[in-house]
């Protein structure tokens, strides 16, 4: 590897790479050692910040690396550098490397909280189903889950209040027990699917015997195939869709038609056994309750086959079904067990929040001591609140979920980072494509060469001199830019290129370059009545004395937008005022008639006013039927007889125009407007 001699940029003593070193004295390496430059760096950092903390241009990076397997081409102010090239510039340049302690990323320790292996088989006990009901807007899903719940209710002791907590459990006369989630179908079922939850066992598909298959039927079964099992049963094949049991609704009507549907159903794969499938169909009425029992033990019956169970013993895990929080509780969450048995005082963790488990209670408000898997649960102890589908796991202590929580936040805000850098390197390759193109144009041409050629390629499009148009058209603004660098100027270059002719106002880059301001360029500016920009430079007390005395405006900058922005400013005062009219009054036509004035006959127009007032000496516009057909002066304004100046609302009025060709008819609008200046502004916008 070797640097370019001719590099301007670099000076001699900055070359490291020196036969000579090698045949120094150990003690003047030593030495040499001692006095080396101490540059801190950190994983990660860009071109820019390398160049920065090296006291160097950031062309000196790209000379270093040119010879090496960095694609300098692809490399731009904000692209990351890798470890290896970092100490490889530093190397270079004779200078010594020290890590930042504050900027260097450690790599953090993984500390979340994952579940647990798969439980041993013979720790597995058997559990009820988790159903979950779904079906077209209107098939009567809500009518069925209250008719289930009711029978609950019914049940147990009457008038037992019912919560919503999401969901419910209900113990049929032959003891067993299913549990239904009752939140809102699909969006519950999207939300855990969307975190890889998987909670139902078995879909109760519900379909109006009236109204047949139809759009969210469909959407329902795809979920239902899309989903994986939970069921420990079937942990082997977990790409098994949830199983279905049809509930056909509303049987009850005259217009059932409940072989239509299951006819219907034949063509998304859900066959019924009448088929020769293994989908139970139950004909039921959410309506009138009939059949309830039926469904019921159609779905105990499906679980039975599916045998269902789940390890009791060891830490829980669950899954929320709904959040929210109450006045007195706090966050509250409702949660299907799994795994584990849940008791007061446990530790959980779910999403960024972690619970000392408070208080249980049932969908019966009644405090629960023990929740067991399948068992839907209320839970309250949050500190903040997790979101339905989040995944609950037991934890051994309070530090270790706060550890668990504060690892999660990291991770998120690691995410976040990996994502501002792709936007970077997605903006990096724009620039990249830009240049690509810019160079199969210009061929392999240093920057500024390129400046130069399309600065001379634009005055060949204008033939006519800057400074006389300059003179002759104000909207013309010719500039001059310093930077202290040339990546400074290149990219200000860069922005100027992204101005075009479109924008209403000229841009005229006179000269560029490096450097703090000069009399040269006041002199030019002066010349061309051009403004200077300075990035990051300075301008003497004599430069800025003699620029006032020529009348040069020089406007220095240590922030690029803050440049982009007075530049934007200086461009809109350079543009033509927008004309806004101002409506003072207005007045309608309620008669026409002429005088006689001399020899001549002068149209006159009866008018009231209707808003504000008429103002002599102002403007006035004639509308009919929302078109304007005059614009122009009033010669006279009366009152009966009287001149007047001014007629307010609600007064009548006499009005002749300085354009005796018109004629007015009754219903026309008579607007009285004055015209104001507005500022413009500058429609070009390179996106700071
Ligand atoms: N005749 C009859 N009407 C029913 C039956 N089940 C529900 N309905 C009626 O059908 C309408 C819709 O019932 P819902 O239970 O609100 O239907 P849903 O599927 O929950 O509707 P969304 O919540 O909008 O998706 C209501 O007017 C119910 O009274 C039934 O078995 N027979």
């Amino acid at each position: 590897m070797h640097l370019i001699p001719e590099w301007p940029y670099l000076k001699r003593n900055e070359s490291v790479v020196q036969p000579e070193a090698e045949e120094r004295s150990q003690k003047s390496q030593l030495s040499s050692r001692k006095s080396k430059k101490e540059v801190e760096v950190w994983i990660g950092m860009t071109v820019e910040e390398l160049a920065r903390a090296m006291e160097k241009d950031i062309d000196y990076i790209y000379e270093s690396l040119m010879n090496t397997a960095v694609d300098i081409d692809s490399l731009e102010a904000d692209s990351h550098l890798d470890e290896v090239w970092i100490k490889e510039v530093i190397k270079m340049a004779g200078m010594k490397l020290k890590w930042s302690k504050l900027k260097q990323e450690k790599v953090r320790e993984n500390k979340d909280a994952v579940k647990r292996p798969q439980a041993d088989p013979a720790l597995l006990t058997p559990r009820f189903p988790v159903v979950t009901i779904m079906g077209h807007v209107d098939h009567g899903k809500t009518t069925l889950l209250d008719k289930l719940r009711k029978t609950q209710v019914a049940a147990m002791e009457a008038g037992g209040i019912t919560q919503h907590i999401g969901a419910f459990l209900v113990s049929l006369p032959s003891g067993e027990k299913i549990t239904f989630l009752d939140t809102p179908g699909h969006a519950a079922f999207s939300a855990m699917r969307a975190r890889g939850a998987q909670v139902t066992d078995i879909v109760i598909l519900v379909v109006a015997a009236d109204d047949g298959v139809m759009k969210q039927t469909v959407e329902s079964i795809q979920h239902a195939k899309d989903a994986q099992v939970s069921s420990s049963a079937l942990f082997l094949t977990l790409s098994l869709s949830v199983p279905i049991v049809l509930a056909i609704n509303k049987c009850d009507k005259p217009e059932a038609d409940p072989e239509k549907v299951k006819k219907e159903l034949l063509a998304y794969d859900v066959v019924c056994e009448d088929y020769g499938g293994d989908v139970q169909a139950v004909h039921v009425s959410a309506l009138t309750g009939d059949n309830m029992m039926a469904l019921a033990e159609a779905t105990v019956a499906l679980a039975e086959m599916l045998e269902l169970k789940a390890d009791p013993t060891g830490p829980v895990e669950g899954t929320v079904i709904e959040s929210f929080t109450d006045k007195g509780r706090g966050p509250v969450t409702t949660a299907i067990i799994q795994r584990g048995t849940l008791r007061k005082g446990s530790i959980l963790v779910a999403g960024k929040s972690w619970a000392k488990v408070r208080l249980m209670f049932d969908e019966n408000g009644k405090t629960i001591n023990e929740a067991y898997p399948s068992m839907p649960v209320g839970i309250v102890g949050w500190r903040d609140l997790p979101s339905a589908g989040d995944e609950i796991l037991e934890v051994e202590s309070e530090p270790r979920a706060r550890q668990v929580v504060d690892w999660r936040k990291y991770e998120q805000e690691q995410e976040k980072n990996k994502e501002s850098l792709k936007l970077i390197e997605e903006k990096r390759k724009e620039h990249q494509e830009a240049h690509r193109k810019a160079r199969e144009k210009y061929g392999t041409l240093h920057w500024k060469e390129r400046s130069l050629i399309k600065y001379k390629e634009k005055k060949q499009q204008q033939p006519l001199k800057l400074k006389e148009r300059v003179e002759r058209e104000s909207n013309v603004l010719p500039i001059i830019i310093k930077g202290d660098v040339d990546g400074s100027v290149e990219a200000l270059l860069d922005i100027m290129d992204t101005y075009d002719a479109s924008h209403e106002c000229e841009l005229e880059l006179v000269h560029f370059g490096v450097g703090d301001i000069s009399e040269n360029d006041v002199n030019l500016a002066e010349t061309f009545h051009g403004v200077i920009y300075g990035f990051n430079v300075n301008a003497a007390n004599v430069i800025q004395q003699s620029a006032a005395k020529k009348g040069v405006k020089i406007k220095l900058h240590k922030i690029i937008y803050r440049l982009i922005e007075d530049l934007q400013e200086e461009l809109s005062s350079r543009l033509p005022c927008n004309v806004e009219e101002h409506v003072i009054g207005e007045a309608s036509i309620l008669a026409t008639f002429s005088i006689t004035e001399g020899k001549k006959k002068v149209p006159v127009a009866g008018c009231r006013v209707q808003k504000g007032q008429l103002e002599k000496q102002k403007k006035f516009k004639l509308i009919r039927n929302g078109h304007v057909l005059w614009k122009g002066s009033l010669i006279s304004l009366k009152h009966h007889k009287d001149d007047i100046s001014v007629s307010k609302t609600g007064m009548d009025c006499g009005l002749s125009l300085d354009e005796e060709k018109i004629e007015f008819k009754v219903g026309d609008d008579i607007v009285c407007y004055e015209e104001k200046e507005v500022v413009a502004k500058t429609s070009w916008d390179p996106g700071f």
